[in-house]
């Protein structure tokens, strides 16, 4: 949704949406939010337990309402995971409520950038080349749809994607205040 007070970073695992997203709320001055860290806040266990304990359909159930709650608050950046836009009612909820980002990465990127990182259960599978193409081939369409701005990914450091990444939403996001006068008063 453009204009918006909001800014919700959406995109495949690996992407930079948290760290990225970090760095664009320090910039934008929005409180920053993470979806995952939400979710291990509120379970008082990480990502990975919480599949273990009640598999994918569990964590989805509490991705989608802590999604919900998240998603309300008014002038925040909310960084998400890469299958949160799975369920309408969430991709609904992204839509109407912020300005929708996407962050572009190749599957070689997610390889290199993931291949000592243990703690994204999906990828938690012998062959990740083919889990990760798989999630593309669903997940693509449906963020391309999504999204309000695309970003393509960037090669080289955080910091430099943040910045280019910063440069594309000033121009595009119409950014709304968090806040209007009421009326009358
Ligand atoms: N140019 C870049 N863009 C995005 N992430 C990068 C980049 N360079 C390195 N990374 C690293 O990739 C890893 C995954 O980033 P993360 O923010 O966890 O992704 P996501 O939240 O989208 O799954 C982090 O360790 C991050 O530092
Ligand atoms: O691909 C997915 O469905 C998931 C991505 C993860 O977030 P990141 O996108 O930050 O890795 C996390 O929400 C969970 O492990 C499920
Ligand atoms: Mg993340």
């Amino acid at each position: 949704m453009n204009p918006s007070c909001n800014l919700f970073i959406i995109g495949p695992t690996g992407a930079g949406k948290t760290s990225i997203g970090r760095r664009l709320a320090a910039h934008y001055g929005l409180p920053f939010v993470d979806l995952d860290q939400e979710i291990e806040q509120h379970c008082g266990v990480d990502v990975s337990t919480v599949f273990e304990i009640e598999g994918e359909a569990g964590f989805r159930q509490r991705e989608s309402a802590l999604l919900d709650e998240c998603s309300q608050r008014p002038g925040v950046l909310l960084a998400t995971g890469a299958g949160v836009v799975l369920a309408e009612h969430n991709r609904a909820h992204l839509r109407e409520r912020g300005y929708v980002v996407w962050l572009q990465t190749t599957i070689e990127q997610q390889l290199e950038r993931l291949e000592r990182d243990h703690r994204r259960p999906l990828l938690a599978v012998p062959n990740r080349h083919e889990r990760l193409q798989a999630m593309a081939q669903i997940r693509e369409p449906i963020y391309r749809e999504l999204a309000d701005l695309a970003v393509p990914g960037e090669h080289g450091s955080v910091a430099a994607a943040s910045e280019r990444c910063i440069a594309l939403i000033d121009h595009h996001w119409q950014r709304q205040p968090t806040a209007w006068p009421r009326q009358n008063a």
